[in-house]
């Protein structure tokens, strides 16, 4: 098992700002293969808290541009040379009131809202009670970067719980800047300033993509839906993740396109050792602006496999694990009217994870072997800031 962030933070160098999270370095990968036993137990007086992170989204139409405001906001999202930080909230305000009107649109077609608040809690509760089942008692929160209920929202509620212990669990298999690093960021923010959290012993999940119990509950997924297929052997299993601009991984170190890379080189293997043995490719979805993005591009690939002769295709979202507008609106309706339009004859996607009981299993015990390393966050050191901008 990796060492705990609070413990590394300080061996991390200054320009690598989120290498805590990359299991190439050899941190902070919490119970990485999860096969680890822990029988950690809490003292009598000890109050347990988890906390889920996750983006948030808009629940109505009119939260749109604001919520986009919110996100462009985010320094972990346009990253902006220090130089030209002063701009980042003007420029932020431009371009929400430009997308918002296709954005409205793309969430009107899923029912006119994110369904994310909803999934996450319903995500909370069940882990509560799995925690439960492992004879923890625990208040699991929620706390969303861009929409409510904020970080800041749930923090607040665990300071008033007087919770004594708290486990950070990101709701993002990999590691990126633009989602855990940024949440991280301003939970680290919210903890400075305050004697009482500045003293809570924390333990933070940074990406637990390799678990083995996230593994098998994806390729369990895979399986089940490669058996809807009338010559499931035939089928091109297609991972398509959420894309992040280049240079996050060239310049800024984001750990993001090598965990995707091995996340689904171990899904593959679990299917292999199932016997399960189809072509698989990856490419990269959700690009927005003017930037070069991860490649290949979904759509790109879609096509260019519609045209080599490809009849059947599985698509798999991999970034998330609940339903989102990218897998219900984007996948479901944009790329599966591409890939149908490029000669692919029989399309499928596999459902997010969301409360699949093996999967809740697995984040339980993800908490569980978190606990031993809970230490006040005092030198958690995960922010944009100490990165080398330009
Ligand atoms: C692992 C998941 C995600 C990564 C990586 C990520 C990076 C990233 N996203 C944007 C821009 C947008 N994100 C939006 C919504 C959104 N993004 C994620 C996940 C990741 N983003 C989620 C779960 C959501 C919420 C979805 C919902 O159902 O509400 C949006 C708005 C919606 C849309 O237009 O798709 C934008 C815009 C950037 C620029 C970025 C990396 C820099
Ligand atoms: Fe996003």
């Amino acid at each position: 098992m990796g060492a705990p962030s609070s413990l590394t933070a300080g061996l991390i160098p200054k320009r690598n700002l989120n290498l805590q999270a990359n299991s190439a370095v050899g941190v902070c990968i919490f119970g990485g293969n999860g096969v680890e036993k822990s029988h950690h137990t809490l003292a009598a007086n000890q109050k347990l808290g988890v906390l889920l992170l996750n983006t948030g989204g808009p629940e109505t139409l009119n939260d749109v541009q604001p919520f986009l405001c919110n996100l462009f906001s985010d320094p972990d999202v346009i990253r902006l040379p220090r130089l030209f930080q002063f701009l980042q909230r003007p420029l932020a305000k431009l371009v929400s009131v430009f997308l918002a009107p296709r954005t409205k649109e793309r969430y009107a077609a899923i029912g006119g809202g994110s369904p994310l608040r909803r999934l996450t809690d319903e995500q909370a509760d069940v882990l509560r009670m799995a925690l439960e089942g492992k004879n923890l008692q625990a208040d699991v929160y929620v706390g969303m970067r861009y929409w409510y209920p904020f970080v800041e929202e749930a923090v607040e509620q665990i300071k008033r719980d007087r919770i004594t212990k708290l486990v950070v669990l990101p709701l993002f298999p990999q590691f990126s800047i633009s989602t855990t690093g940024s949440s991280i960021r301003v939970f680290r923010q919210i903890f400075e300033g305050d004697a009482y959290l500045s003293r809570l012993p924390v333990s933070v999940i940074l990406s637990w993509y390799q678990r083995k119990g996230y593994i098998r509950s994806m390729a369990d997924l895979i399986e089940i839906e490669l058996a809807k297929f009338a010559r499931p052997e035939e089928v091109m299993i297609f991972f398509s993740a959420h894309g992040v601009p280049i240079s996050y991984v060239e310049d800024a170190g984001d750990p993001y396109k090598d965990q995707m890379e091995e996340c689904v080189y171990l899904i593959m293997q679990e299917l292999k050792a199932r016997g399960i043995a189809n072509y698989h490719t990856l490419a990269y979805q959700s690009r927005v602006g003017p930037l070069q993005w991860l490649k290949p591009y979904t759509a790109e690939v879609l096509v260019e496999l519609g045209r080599n002769g490809v009849k059947s295709l599985l698509a798999v979202p991999i970034s998330f694990v609940s339903e989102h507008i990218e897998t219900l609106e984007e996948i479901d309706m944009g790329y599966k009217d591409l890939a149908l339009g490029s000669g692919i004859e029989n399309w499928r996607r596999v459902p997010a994870l969301g409360c699949t009981p093996s999967f809740i299993q697995d984040l339980a015990g993800a908490v569980v072997e978190a606990l031993p390393y809970a230490k006040p966050q005092l030198t958690l050191r995960v922010t944009a800031e100490e990165s080398d901008r330009p």
